[in-house]
């Protein structure tokens, strides 16, 4: 039963060096080398299903060891000619098909893992700190103003929610964590429900990891991130609220600033680095981009 559970899982790029100690100890071997290569300079950006029509997407720092490539695909030697999500280090697949969003609903709202949709369909969990903008991210995602609930108030999210996709996959919308005011009880319960979630759950195709990038990294997100890879639970990361842009006078640092300075803390955690993607549920920056995203790891994942 194990075995399937983990054959059934994206075998992608999660390697973590300690929870408790994570910038000392050795690495683990690189499962998945075979993935990256020590190829040419990529042309930043493009995509062939839907592009985005969205503004400017900030400079972010890319170079071949920070890419993310799928599974069965090759970046050509010479021509550095691979294909890039914009605002984000994934490259893309010949499984990025079938990207579009013609339906979206509501199915059920779980506490317990062996209480979500038992059809066998792939999904996508969206996790991250209270208030970080993951049901907005999943209202973005499917263009629904208020499929999923959000609010001001930090907490709003109590249960796994699933919502069916095109009648074919599931988006998930998961509590937060870190929110401080809730009571302690409903903090640890959610804490051991979401996680007994990823570990258990054997259609989780990948867990998407929302990370607020109008502010500096915290350490709660950190924690989590290390967690997710140390038990081996498929991540790509989202940076949300890109278009939150502080005055630099005030100290603040620019979101693409943020994105940059995640990679650096978690460059200590993993072996290879894991797929993100930069966004915005207000100019919907990146909703292409992470349908398309979702789509090649989806259409891997039933292939295998
Ligand atoms: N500027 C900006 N605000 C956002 C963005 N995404 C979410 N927000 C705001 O952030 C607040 C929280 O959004 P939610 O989507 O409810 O956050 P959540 O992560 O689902 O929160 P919980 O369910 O409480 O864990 C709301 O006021 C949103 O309008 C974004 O991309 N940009
Ligand atoms: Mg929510």
């Amino acid at each position: 039963m194990v075995g399937i559970l983990h054959l059934q899982r994206f075998p992608l790029s999660t390697f973590i060096r300690s929870y408790s100690t994570p910038f000392s100890t050795p690495k683990f071997p690189k499962r998945n080398a075979i993935f990256f290569s020590t190829l040419t300079t990529p042309q930043p950006i493009t995509d062939n299903d839907s592009p985005s029509s969205d503004s400017e997407t900030p400079h972010v720092e890319l170079s071949i060891d920070k890419l993310f490539i799928p599974p069965d695909t090759r970046v050509p030697v010479d021509s550095g000619s691979a294909r890039i999500l914009k605002g984000s280090n994934i490259v893309l697949s010949n499984y990025a098909r079938d990207s579009h969003v013609v339906q979206a609903d509501y199915v059920k709202s779980s506490v317990r893992t062996e209480d979500c949709p038992s059809d066998g369909l792939p999904e996508f969990a969206l996790v991250g700190r209270s208030n970080v903008g993951k049901s907005s991210l999943l209202n973005s995602i499917v263009r629904r103003k208020k499929l999923a609930l959000t609010s001001k108030k930090p907490g709003k999210t109590q249960c796994i929610n699933h919502f069916k996709i095109n009648d074919s996959w599931y988006l998930v919308d998961l509590p937060g964590y870190g929110y401080a005011s809730a009571p302690q009880e409903l903090r640890v319960n959610w804490d051991n429900f979401t996680k007994d979630y990823f570990l258990n759950r054997s259609t989780l195709v990948s867990v998407f990891l929302l990370i607020d990038a109008s502010i500096p990294a915290k350490q709660i997100d950190l924690d989590y991130a290390s967690w997710l890879g140390q038990n081996q639970i498929p991540m790509t990361i989202i940076f949300t609220k890109c278009d939150k842009r502080k005055k630099r006078k005030n100290g603040g640092r620019r979101p693409e600033e943020n994105v940059n300075d995640f990679q650096d803390l978690i460059r200590g955690f993993f072996e290879t680095v894991p797929p993100w993607i930069m966004t915005s549920s207000v100019t919907n920056q990146g909703r292409d981009e992470i349908l398309l995203h979702m789509a090649q790891l989806r259409n891997y994942w039933l292939k295998h």
